[in-house]
């Protein structure tokens, strides 16, 4: 549809609750899943895990280790699996073994793609990650060839917080630097003065597992810590002394800044020109995250223009970097081949942190740590998909609109259905909701099998409530709402009269619809990208917006406006397939009737 052809649709709610029924927040997930169907006659089908039993005709299953892995966890292996440790394996020897495996171990060095699981013909069943980031496995792939990716996500937090605070203090005082220096046959003590640690501010930049242990040290050494993470709650950092800040104030207040955040489409290069500029002149930066959420070529700038003193990186957005990379070469710049896990300790945990997992997933079990989708049976996710679709989307849609406050941690989800309660099992809608909250803002990867695990390690509490309604128990649902209590909005409008973030959504002829935000309701197909506008309510507003979005080529799905009472306010929701540029978007934040808008990815 033409932006100009978009005409105003006025929803109206059809809820008729007769009965509200509360779910008490579940525990994490039990041994067996199962989903009833509509009829309870028939019996209730189980959930299968993607991984399944190895072996079993008897036969040991095989376990390929493709990088060095802490002896306990080889051991754990060695019991229960033929072990095959063939480390510095060329992709080639790679996808010729891996045929003959059912279960594959990787650090970050070996590259996952899609042609080991091609390779491994059917046979490969689950893939461990010893350690975090799984940027280096194909997940995609993974799933498409039933294939089950288990990580081993806490194992090596303070190993990794050790070497950020290692970092640190040996850019504070040029250790590097001046350790070459003196095996060059020189000594220049005035050459290498530093600075002082204490009563210095140190930006945290994500409070998350990482952040929080670096945070907890600074403390000890003396330097007054602040973060910033928009999605931490507030009291978590207070408990340790450490005020959360926006991400303005910790660039012009820090004198140095460590980053702990995922690297996420929204964090991918957050350090570039712009964020330089508005640093304090001589700041010094710290990288044990992930190399991709810096701008390397903007920091080549900013350290030769004098912005950033020095900066000690771990990380690269390439690995390994270039020999003549301008940055890895800086003379302020202090580089390790990303060794923030490399601990004998951390890697003895992350060993057994992962042979457990990868043997549980052999033997057929649910893994909490599982990055990837599980199967559901099909019949039930035929009827659930627009739901199940709707959900992860009310989700991502909710965390989008958080700007701060005491963190993302209180959710609520409604439920309206004509189904009786025990006919609708939500625990897949619980799980999508789950993943869309936390996957946009970090590196964790949720499915039914973790997400209340996940949702539980981050403080998240999520609690459900069924409203019963009269007529047929035709859909399995009408309407969900989602709302982020305790937290500050980017868009005001979008909070309830008391106070929480709310969005509801109903699926109509098989697609999702965003049907209500905040107290304003409204009906936009939820695909492509959301803007929301509150506007003046009067004529020739969505042509206006419409032509400004002609004019920059962005298609327009969808439009609807929902207002309070006629000219006064509205909230236009416009569905859009295309990412406006920032110009695009500055234009419609300058239409004198917008009085607030945002730009929402779904
Ligand atoms: N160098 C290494 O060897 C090494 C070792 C372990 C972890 N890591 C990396 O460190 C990072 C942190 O790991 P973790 O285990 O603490 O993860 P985590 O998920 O526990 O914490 C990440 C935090 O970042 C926050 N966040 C998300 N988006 C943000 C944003 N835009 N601005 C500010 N904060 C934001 C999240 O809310 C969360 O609190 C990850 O990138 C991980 O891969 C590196
Ligand atoms: O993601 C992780 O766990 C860390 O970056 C460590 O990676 P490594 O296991 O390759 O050291």
């Amino acid at each position: 549809m033409s932006a100009a052809a978009a005409s105003s649709a006025i929803s109206v709610a059809a809820t008729n609750p007769l009965k509200t029924l509360s779910l008490s927040s579940r525990s994490l997930l039990p041994p067996s899943i199962s989903l009833p169907s509509r009829n309870l006659n028939t019996p209730r089908r189980r959930l299968i895990l993607v991984a399944c039993t190895a072996g079993g005709d008897g036969s040991k299953p095989t376990i390929l280790v493709a990088e060095k892995l802490g002896e306990a966890g080889v051991k754990l292996l060695e019991g229960f699996a033929n072990v095959d440790c063939s480390y510095n394996m060329t992709p080639e020897e790679l996808n010729t073994k891996i045929s003959l495996c059912d279960a594959l171990i990787v650090r970050s060095g070996t590259k996952v793609g899609r042609e080991v699981f091609e390779s491994s013909r059917g046979r490969l069943k689950v893939v461990g990650r010893a350690g975090v980031g799984i940027d280096n496995v194909d997940l995609s792939a993974a799933t498409e060839f039933g294939c089950l990716v288990v990580n081993a996500p806490t194992a090596n937090t303070i190993a990794a917080a050790e070497h950020g605070i290692a970092l640190l203090a040996s850019m504070a005082r040029n250790v590097a630097q001046s350790d070459a220096s003196v095996k060059a046959g020189e000594w220049k003590r005035n050459k290498y003065v530093g600075v002082s640690l204490v009563g210095k501010t140190l930006a945290v930049m994500g409070f998350g597992k990482v952040g929080t242990e670096v945070a907890r040290r600074a403390k000890g050494l003396g330097m007054r810590v602040i973060a910033h993470d928009p999605y931490a709650p507030a009291d978590r950092a207070h408990a340790i002394g450490v005020e959360l800040v926006s991400f303005d104030e910790a660039l012009a207040t820090a004198d140095f800044i460590s980053l702990h955040m995922p690297l996420t489409p929204a964090t991918s290069k957050i350090l570039n020109d712009e964020t330089f500029a508005k640093m304090k002149k001589g700041v010094r930066i710290v990288n044990v995250a992930r190399g991709g959420v810096i701008d390397e070529d903007a920091l080549v700038r900013a350290l030769d223009a004098g912005i950033v003193a020095q900066a000690a990186l771990d990380v690269f957005t390439k690995e390994p970097p270039a020999k003549d990379s301008p940055l890895v070469q800086h003379e302020r710049v202090t580089v390790t081949p990303h060794l923030g896990a490399s601990t004998m300790e951390a890697q003895e945990g992350v060993a057994i942190e992962i042979a457990e997992a990868v043997v549980g997933a052999l033997n057929g079990e649910l893994a909490a740590t599982a990055v990837n989708a599980p199967m559901v049976s099909a019949e039930v996710l035929t009827e659930l998909k627009p739901y199940v679709i709707l959900a992860e989307k009310l989700g991502r849609l909710a965390v989008q609109l958080v700007a701060g406050g005491s963190g993302v941690k209180n959710v609520k989800v409604s439920y309206t259905s004509a189904r009786a309660t025990d006919d609708l099992d939500t625990r897949l809608l619980r799980a999508m909701i789950t993943k869309g909250i936390i996957e946009p803002i970090s590196d964790v990867y949720v499915n039914l099998v973790n997400a209340d695990f996940t949702a539980k390690q981050r403080g998240l509490r999520l609690s459900e409530e069924r409203v019963l309604l009269d007529g047929s128990p035709e859909n399995p649902l009408e309407t969900i709402t989602v709302q982020l209590g305790n937290v500050e909005s980017k868009f005001a409008s979008s909070l309830s009269e008391s106070g929480e973030v709310k969005v509801e959504g109903r699926v109509k002829d098989g697609i999702p619809h965003l049907t209500k935000v905040g107290s304003f309701e409204v009906d936009v197909t939820l695909e492509g990208s959301i803007i929301l506008c509150r506007q003046v309510d009067q004529p020739g507003m969505i042509g206006t917006v419409g032509s400004i979005l002609g004019e920059s080529n962005v298609n327009v799905n969808f439009m609807s406006v929902g207002r309070i009472a006629p000219r006064k306010q509205a909230i236009m929701a416009i569905g859009v397939d295309d990412q406006p540029s920032k110009e695009t978007l500055k234009k419609i934040g300058e239409i004198p009737a917008v009085e607030e808008f945002v730009f929402l990815k779904l």
